[in-house]
């Protein structure tokens, strides 16, 4: 299988810079998927839609270590380099760039990006060093990668967010463009931590996204936001889950809304089902 690939794969940053140097002196445009990697059809989906933006893809595959505090999944997060690059390459991902640890943080690295405004809350609450992990290393690739646009999904849609004001207020010249989420038929967002799920709590995990739809149709149709959310609270309670979060927020600073008024809303939900913790969101319908 791997004879057959077209794509290039790098370690280093500078092998990434040479590439994406000769590109734009090309004149090709240049898109960024940061990825840690175990690819599914929510990555693909994001590899696809970089091609109606840019001529030239690059994947960046790196588990990175300072998103996750030390109680979380790092040793067993799934790492399946060789089926990720397979994966890539069929989505026409032309450069993958698959640094290690000491590459991203080299010896006497001390540097960390300090966030308000769409971080706070939500993720933060319960995982306070989260974002600050994410929007170092992101800001990492854009600078290293220097793409025109950088693509992140709808699923991680707090993430999305943070990393759109990132962008802005440090003046990195790129596109954050946000890919809506892929979902199994049953309703369940696709995650690389699905595969933590034993059978009995892959069974309920739909109940999130039914939760979310039920919440969402009822504010949708008049009903009030707060008595919408209690509902699908109770429903994810009653499904099993241990619920972290499900909020009713701004679509875009995330600021907590009890009205449809306050703005458009997006409604986000953490939950821990068996050693699982999964996340979902869904916009409220204009
Ligand atoms: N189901 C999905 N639909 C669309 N985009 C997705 C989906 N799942 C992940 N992504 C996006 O892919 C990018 C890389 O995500 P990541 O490698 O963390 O995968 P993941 O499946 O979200 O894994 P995790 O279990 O760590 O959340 C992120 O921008 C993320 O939002
Ligand atoms: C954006 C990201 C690749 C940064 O490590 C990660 O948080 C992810 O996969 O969503
Ligand atoms: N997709 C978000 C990465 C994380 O949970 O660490």
């Amino acid at each position: 299988m791997s004879t057959a690939r077209t794509i290039r794969t790098v370690h280093t940053v500078s092998e990434l810079r040479e590439q994406v140097k000769a590109w734009r002196a090309a004149g090709e445009r240049v898109a960024l998927v940061p990825t840690m990697g175990a690819l599914h059809a929510g990555h693909v989906a994001l590899m696809r839609a970089a091609r109606s933006h840019a001529e030239r893809i690059v994947v960046s595959i790196f588990v990175n270590p300072t998103q996750f505090a030390p109680t979380e999944d790092l040793s067993r997060y799934p790492r399946t380099l060789e089926a990720d690059l397979d994966k890539a390459d069929a989505a026409g991902v032309d450069l993958a760039f698959v640094p290690d640890a000491a590459e991203m943080y080299p010896e006497g690295f001390s540097t960390t990006i300090s966030l308000t405004g769409p971080a706070l809350g939500l993720e933060t609450d319960f995982r306070p060093t989260h974002f600050a992990g994410v929007a170092t290393v992101v800001a990492k690739l854009l600078l290293q990668a220097a793409p025109d646009v950088a693509m992140f999904g709808e699923k991680d849609y707090q993430q999305l967010q943070v990393v759109t004001r990132m962008a802005r207020d440090l003046d990195i010249p790129v596109r954050i463009v946000g890919v809506p989420t892929v979902r199994e038929s049953d309703g369940l967002a696709l995650s690389s931590r699905n595969v933590y799920l034993s059978p009995e709590d892959r069974a309920a995990a739909p109940e999130l996204h039914r939760a979310l739809s039920g919440a969402a149709a009822a504010i949708a149709y008049g009903g009030n936001v707060l008595s919408a959310v209690d509902a699908a609270r109770r429903t994810v309670t009653a499904a099993g889950f241990q619920l972290d979060y499900l909020e009713a927020r701004h679509a875009e600073t995330l600021a907590p809304v009890a009205s449809r008024e306050q703005g458009p809303i997006r409604l986000l939900v953490a939950a821990r089902i068996g050693a699982t913790r999964l996340i979902d969101n869904l916009a409220v319908p204009d």
